[in-house]
């Protein structure tokens, strides 16, 4: 079976400079989705034009809009670079500018021309679970982040806080404290 390889990490989007360059709707959704999970990112939008909710996105959530076509000048002090323009031409320049930088690029919609993948995200309290199809469906990826976020209970941020306090409270080695966790939790994943 094809499996996927992928390495998913957790950014603090907050210490990272974004820049999506595109102002349209494939731009629109990938700044929704990025500051429904990230409210504090720090991004950039690069186009000669804006859709208005873009514009109020932008204004909730403190990103900065630059009305001017791309320009590999805009890359610099980005950690990481999301191309949504309706050119593919212009895509594929940000794709091998940000090669030469070393930047992370994503060519929003086209796979090949991807260093990461955006994900289904599900964000409960200080949980969060990131779902990738390894670019096969995004579709799927979606629905599985609609179904955990229905049937992940939102009171499962009360038991990561009780387990942190519980955590500080106890004594002794590494050891102890990891088969004390460990004891503690195990009906979680006892079989019913
Ligand atoms: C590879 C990837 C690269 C990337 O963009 O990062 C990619 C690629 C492509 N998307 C396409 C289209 C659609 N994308 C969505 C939705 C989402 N797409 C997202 C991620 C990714 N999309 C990355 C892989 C993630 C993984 O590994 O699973 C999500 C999860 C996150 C996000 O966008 O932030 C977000 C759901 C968020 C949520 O709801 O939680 C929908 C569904 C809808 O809108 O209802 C459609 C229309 C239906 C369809 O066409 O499938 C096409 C075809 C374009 C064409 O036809 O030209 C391609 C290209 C291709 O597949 O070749
Ligand atoms: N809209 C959709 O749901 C989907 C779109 N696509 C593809 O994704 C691409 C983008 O789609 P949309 O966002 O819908 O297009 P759009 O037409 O809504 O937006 C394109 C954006 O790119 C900007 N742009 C054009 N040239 C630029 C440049 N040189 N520098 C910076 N920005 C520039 C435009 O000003 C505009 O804001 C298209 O190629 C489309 O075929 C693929 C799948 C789904």
């Amino acid at each position: 079976m094809e499996r996927n390889n992928l390495y998913p990490i957790f950014l603090k989007t907050s210490n990272l400079q974004i820049l999506i360059v595109g102002g349209g709707n494939v731009a629109e959704e990938k700044l929704t989705f990025l500051t429904k999970s990230s409210p504090d990112a720090k991004v950039t939008l690069v186009a000669p034009m804006f859709r208005k909710a873009t514009k109020d996105l932008a204004r909730k959530f403190d990103v900065e809009l630059i009305t001017d076509s791309y320009h590999a000048k805009y890359l610099m002090g980005k950690h990481m670079v999301i191309a949504a323009t309706n050119v593919p031409e212009v895509n594929i320049q940000v794709y091998n500018d940000c090669r030469s930088f070393d930047k992370l690029v994503n060519v929003a919609d086209n796979p090949p021309y991807c260093d990461f993948y955006m994900g289904g995200i599900v964000t409960k309290g200080n949980v969060k679970i990131a779902i990738s199809t390894n670019g096969k469906s995004p579709t799927t990826a979606k629905r599985l982040r609609q179904f955990f976020e229905e049937v992940i209970p939102e009171d499962i941020n009360k038991m990561v806080h009780n387990l942190n306090e519980y955590r500080k409270t106890l004594k002794g080695d590494f050891e102890q404290k990891v088969d004390k966790m460990n004891a503690i939790t195990q009906k979680l994943v006892e079989k019913i």
